[in-house]
């Protein structure tokens, strides 16, 4: 059972310097270094539990996020942590609706990014004290006390809270076989690894064709800087998967509406599932205009990475602004408003294929979507979750891929607890790798 007062809340500025070897790089982020703030929570329950939470960065900026941790941090020092899940609701409004933070989000930016840290951490000492993995900790746990981890406020007009709960019933069907079916198998995923918008053709060539050793079938391009790059790097994608093997495409925000149009009206022979991140994340209209222009061509506007909220969620799905939707354990407010927009996205029929990689996302979303199929959407149809293959060996409990898929965590928790090793090394600016970087740098 869930025990202890919450008596220390530390976190840290971790980063990785990814950028020096162009991972992770797109169209408008041309040199990240994955980052997080690291979040640790420890209790008086003298159990040897802690709870770890992060939120991903690209490097500057993370002291920004770690500040307003900081200023969060009342709102949980001292809690007893059964209070917090017995009202989960209520303590995840109280974070989002301080006041006076809430004047720099509200729920979104930088104090949404912090708030998810912080509840990613109370949800893996949660799952940690159950003694279960995260995602089986949401199968187990009955309907009711799913939905009362939910905020509906803003969202009413789509979905309430009768609505989830029928849904989770409707869901109660066929439950055991699922789970025993994402035990034997896992969870599809995809490979962005290969074609990061830095990596010149030859690394491209060879990642690739490793990837397709390794048994990938389907992989993601990032395209938007340079439409005569794109289309080179494209085809030589295509020609080297084929074509049955299924190409995502991914722009990060870099064009206009009418741009993305027609940028993609000419990447369009090389038969994209999506087009990822067309424009502004906030452009809702501007969305379904692309989703509306691009269906004639057979392709998909998918999005979500960027999305602040579950409010921007709901309009994108009833504007019909995309076709696949991908949620972010880091950027929404944690599982709690994750499990939100899983629910509205399975009321309107609308695949989720989780944004992950980044550092520790990849870690963190599995759980969500394991749990989305057993529970949620009890389908695989046009559905799988993203994969890259960075930094996982900084995690204590990484995650296991096998022939493309996500193998469910067994270790109790939210595989979000990093080695500590790691933590010290990469901490920011004091860690032995950047001392070392900053001084070469002359800093
Ligand atoms: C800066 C990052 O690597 C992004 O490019 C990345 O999250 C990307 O959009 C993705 O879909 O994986
Ligand atoms: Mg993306």
């Amino acid at each position: 059972m869930v025990h202890g007062r919450v008596s220390r809340l530390s976190v840290h500025d971790v980063r990785f310097p990814t950028s020096l070897g162009g991972h992770g790089s797109d169209a408008m982020h041309t040199d990240p270094d994955y980052s997080a703030a690291y979040v640790v929570l420890e209790t008086d329950a003298e159990d040897g539990l802690k709870g770890y939470g992060i939120t991903f960065t690209l490097g500057r900026g993370t002291e920004v996020v770690v500040c307003a941790v900081n200023a969060l941090a009342p709102h949980v020092l001292n809690k007893d942590l059964g209070d917090i899940v017995g009202d989960f609701r209520g303590f995840y409004r109280q974070l989002t609706s301080d006041g006076q933070l809430r004047w720099i989000g509200p729920e979104k930016g930088v104090v949404h990014l912090a708030t998810a840290a912080v509840l990613n951490a109370v949800w893996d000492l949660w799952a940690k004290q159950e003694g279960k993995p995260l995602w089986k900790l949401l199968v187990d746990m009955d309907p009711r006390t799913l939905v009362s981890c939910i905020d509906f406020r803003y969202i009413t007009d789509v979905l309430t809270e009768e609505e989830a709960c029928e849904i989770l019933r409707q869901s109660q069907v066929g439950k055991k076989e699922r789970e025993e079916q994402m035990l034997a198998h896992g969870y599809p995923a995809y490979t962005t690894s290969c074609a990061w918008l830095g990596y010149p053709d030859a690394t491209l060539k060879q990642l690739c064709s490793e990837a397709l050793k390794d048994g990938w079938t389907r992989f993601k391009v990032k395209v938007g800087a340079d439409l005569q790059d794109d289309i080179r790097r494209c085809r030589l994608v295509r020609n080297m998967i084929g074509p049955e093997k299924t190409l995502m495409m991914d722009a990060n925000q870099r064009w206009d509406v009418p741009e993305a149009v027609e940028w993609m009206t000419k990447l369009a022979e090389f038969k994209p599932l999506w087009i990822e991140e067309p424009t502004s994340p906030d452009d809702i209209l501007g969305h379904a205009a692309i989703s509306k222009a691009l269906a004639p061509l057979g392709i998909g506007v998918a999005t979500g990475e960027q999305c602040h909220n579950r409010v921007i969620f709901k309009q994108l799905l009833q504007a019909k602004a995309l076709k696949f939707l991908q949620i972010d354990s880091c950027r929404l407010g944690s599982v709690n408003e994750n499990l939100s927009v899983l629910l509205m996205a399975k009321k309107f029929e609308i695949p989720v294929c989780p944004h992950a990689g980044g550092v520790g996302l990849c870690e963190l979303v599995q759980h969500l979507i394991i749990f989305d199929f057993i529970s949620v959407s009890a389908s695989l149809q046009d559905r799988m979750c993203e994969y890259v293959d960075h930094l996982h060996e900084h995690f204590k409990y990484p995650v296991l891929i096998r022939e493309a898929a996500y193998m469910p965590p067994k270790d109790a928790g939210y595989s979000t607890e990093m080695k500590e090793d790691s933590v010290n090394r990469h901490r920011y600016p004091d860690g032995e790798v950047w001392k070392k970087l900053l001084s070469a740098q002359g800093n």
